[in-house]
């Protein structure tokens, strides 16, 4: 959010319509928050998590476009080229929530990356329900909360969290220097409940 601060904005926005100052985001709000839920996708989708999934082993010679796959080979599915493929979604390296909405809905045209962000066939991820509620949820209260600000970094410019990615099976950024600040009283006033109950 503090490399995309239009995002941010237009998230906010949503949630000051639909949520309100006096309460925090909750599952009731989850087919309202339309823009959260765009943030979430193109998150998942932008920063892929498990960018080669986990690697399989072929129980049996297959063939697939002409290719043979021995049994015994084994695959990795690229998920990150998946979910950079331009014809899918263009300009792939934009943080671009907006791609997936289209006259007020969730635009079903565009492919969903959580149909390949949590692998796919019999081993697809068990806990993708739990991470996508919760995610939703995270995503929704804190930004409904704070204003995350970039920080400056020594050479007196932005800093970049995806300039340091931790590489491996798991991606993310290594480090993710930012300013968080409560948007308002009010949400001063929902973080202190919330850390008293
Ligand atoms: C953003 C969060 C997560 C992402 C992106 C993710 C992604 C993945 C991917 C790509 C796989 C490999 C699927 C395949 O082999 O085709 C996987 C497997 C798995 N995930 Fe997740 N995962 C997430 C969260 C979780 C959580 C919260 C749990 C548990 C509560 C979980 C439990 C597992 C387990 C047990 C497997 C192995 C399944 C099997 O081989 O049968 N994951 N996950």
């Amino acid at each position: 959010m503090s490399l995309y601060p239009d995002v941010q904005r237009k998230a906010q926005e949503e949630l000051d319509r639909v949520v309100g100052p006096n309460r925090l985001p909750d599952f009731e709000d989850y087919h309202e928050l339309l823009y959260i839920k765009a943030v979430l996708l193109e998150a998942m989708r932008w920063m892929v998590v498990v960018p080669l999934s986990l690697p399989h082993r072929v129980i049996r010679d297959d063939e697939y476009k002409g290719y043979i796959i021995p049994e015994g080979t084994i695959v990795n599915p690229n998920i990150w080229a998946m979910l950079h493929d331009p014809e899918d979604y263009p300009e792939p390296e934009r943080f671009n929530p907006d791609r997936f909405l289209k006259d007020g809905k969730l635009n079903p045209d565009v492919r969903n990356p959580l149909t390949l962000a949590f692998g796919f066939g019999r081993r697809v991820c068990p806990g993708r329900h739990l991470s996508d509620g919760s995610l939703f949820m995270m995503i929704a209260s804190v930004l409904h909360t704070f204003d995350i600000h970039p920080v400056i970094d020594e050479d007196g410019k932005e800093y970049d969290p995806t300039s340091e990615v931790i590489t491996g099976l798991i991606s993310a950024p290594e480090r993710i220097p930012c300013r968080l600040t409560p948007r308002s009283k009010n949400a001063e006033e929902l973080i202190r409940q919330l850390s008293t109950t």
